[in-house]
């Protein structure tokens, strides 16, 4: 069987309460990130957290911001621009910009609970070529539930 392909990335700490994203288990696609914040989030409100690190991606790459399952679950915690972008070239501070999807009740997050997912793919980039006619396709302009449920 092909094993996973590992990329090595840097990654730049900048908080004492921050770490390297850690996958939980052998095979996972998804390495957890912290936040370096204490942050309460009201009903239905947001809030742009700090995860306390930068990396530098090798061009082609991505790294995609995911929410955490078990944390959307049990108390509604997502992610508002799910997944979130990371380009290749950005060496700010990775952000996640949290969401408490629950109508009631509020959700406390500690400095180093992990909150989000960071999971690292190849990408294509496209040259887009203006064209007045596409190649037609079995699809066609079928969507938003044409194919029924
Ligand atoms: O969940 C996210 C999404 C983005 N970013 C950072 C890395 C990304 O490269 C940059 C820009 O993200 P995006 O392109 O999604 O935002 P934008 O609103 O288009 O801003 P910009 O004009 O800076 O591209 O912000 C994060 O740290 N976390
Ligand atoms: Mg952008």
């Amino acid at each position: 069987m092909r094993g996973m392909s590992c990329t090595e990335v840097l990654v730049k700490i900048l908080d004492e309460a921050a770490s390297l994203p850690a996958y939980a288990h052998p095979g996972d696609a998804g390495a957890d990130l912290v936040t370096t914040q204490d942050v309460e989030l009201a009903p239905l409100t947001r809030a742009l957290v700090p995860t306390g690190i930068s990396i530098a991606l090798p061009d082609g790459y991505v790294a995609l911001v995911h929410p955490r399952s078990g944390l959307a679950i049990k108390q509604g915690l997502t992610i508002v621009n799910a997944p979130g972008t990371v380009d290749a070239g950005y060496r700010g501070e990775i952000k996640v910009a949290l969401y408490n999807s629950d109508p009631t009740t509020p959700i406390v997050l500690r400095r180093g609970d992990r909150i989000a997912q960071l999971v690292i793919q190849e990408v294509t980039r496209a040259r887009f070529i203006a064209a007045q006619e596409l190649p037609g396709s079995d699809r066609g302009d079928g969507g938003f539930g044409s194919s029924g449920r």
